[in-house]
């Protein structure tokens, strides 16, 4: 059977869309938005006409008839939280994406699109992993703050599909497989993978785990209230010191670990100290975690835009190697990750599953 499948990836500054049949890419597309063309949107939701019609407009340049689609599918956003798979979408979904359960992310719009283009031609609507997938153990949510549990917000989607592409290497199945993963992108989340779920992960998005390129990760707590009573900042400046002003770009004024390489050459000793002291905190979260396991870890797996630099994944072997075989992914193949779940449904390999 022959199966054609829209992908579609909204990003805080693109959207990504591809076309699938069966598993080869027939062809792939990412439009960057400049801050300037977003601006004009208030909210995220009034995006939505927007970015669906740069998707229909990509079909049509490609000239794709989109009633030959048999799925459309969506990266997830923030949800309620719910286990990892592929979801068909439906109402609930529809509506907790509109009113942004968790709060505002891009890929919010990735499953509201994807069951409107579908709709019209009567396929299927998926999203898969989304940043919500939920699988912590009862006593990782402890945080010390009854009404602070620890939550599950992650790279989700691209940990589960390199746990998977590592298995096949290793010829394991992921369901029997003990693993860590750091996926460093613009964000860090490191997950304990055991028996195909992830058991334990830093909540990349509000302040937990390493420092990254744009985000503080975990910081002294006390200091942070301090710091947000003591009137010199409104709340939302010290929101951006955690989220999109922290991490690299507060200690070195950008993002961009290419750049910060480029200095470390020419013999920056500040930058070299910030960026290993980032390799240095994600081997330590590396290392919490391999408490779980027993002592039994099939693979440390780094994965993520840094990942691509080798001095940097460097810093990290050499801290955790001891702790079990080191693979290097670098970056994230979202799109494949995506289609390859609404074609396991598809297939009829797994069942789609129910949001609600
Ligand atoms: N060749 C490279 N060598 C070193 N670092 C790189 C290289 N290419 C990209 N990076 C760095 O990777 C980081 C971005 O990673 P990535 O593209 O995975 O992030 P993102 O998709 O924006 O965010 P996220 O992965 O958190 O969703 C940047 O700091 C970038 O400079
Ligand atoms: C941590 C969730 C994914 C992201 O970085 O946006």
């Amino acid at each position: 059977m022959e199966f054609h499948t829209l992908v579609i990836n909204p990003g805080s500054t693109s959207t990504k869309a591809a076309l699938f049949k069966n598993s080869t890419p027939e062809w792939e597309e990412t439009i960057r938005h400049g801050q300037e063309e977003l601006k004009q949107f208030r909210r995220l939701m009034d995006q939505y006409p927007f970015r669906k019609q740069l998707i229909l407009g990509l079909l049509e340049e490609k000239g794709f008839r989109a009633d030959k689609l048999d799925a459309v599918c969506g990266r997830g956003g923030l949800l309620k939280p719910i286990p990892g798979g592929t979801y068909e979408v439906n109402n609930s979904m529809r509506e907790d994406l509109r009113k942004g359960y968790n709060g505002e992310h891009a890929s919010n719009l990735g499953g509201l699109i994807a069951h409107d283009i579908a709709a019209e031609v009567e396929a299927k609507a998926f999203i898969v992993d989304p940043v919500v997938v939920d699988e912590l153990d009862e006593i990782a949510r402890l945080s010390g703050v009854p009404e602070l549990p620890r939550k599950s917000i992650f790279h989700a989607l691209n940990q589960k599909a390199v746990a998977r592409r590592a298995c096949r290497e290793l010829d394991l199945t992921y369901e029997k497989a003990n693993l860590i993963i750091a996926h460093m992108g613009g964000g860090i989340t490191v997950g304990a993978h055991r028996g195909g779920k992830v058991v334990d992960v830093n909540n990349g998005l509000h302040g937990e785990g390493p420092y990254s390129p744009e985000r503080a990760g975990t910081v002294p707590a006390g200091d942070l209230v301090q710091l947000s009573l003591s009137g010199d900042y409104f709340l939302d400046e010290v929101m951006e010191k955690l989220i999109g002003k922290g991490g690299l770009t507060a200690y070195l004024g950008t993002s961009d670990a290419v750049e910060i390489e480029n200095r470390i050459g020419k013999g920056d000793r500040e930058a070299r100290l910030v960026y290993e002291g980032m390799a240095y905190q994600v081997a330590k979260e590396i290392g919490s975690l391999s408490v779980l396991f027993g002592g039994t870890i099939d693979a440390v797996i780094l994965t993520g835009g840094l990942a691509y630099g080798k001095e940097f994944t460097g810093w990290i072997e050499e801290k955790v190697s001891w702790i079990g075989k080191v693979m290097i992914f670098p970056g994230e193949d979202e799109m494949s990750a995506l289609n390859e779940g609404a074609l396991r449904v598809l297939k009829g390999e797994e069942e789609a599953k129910v949001y609600s």
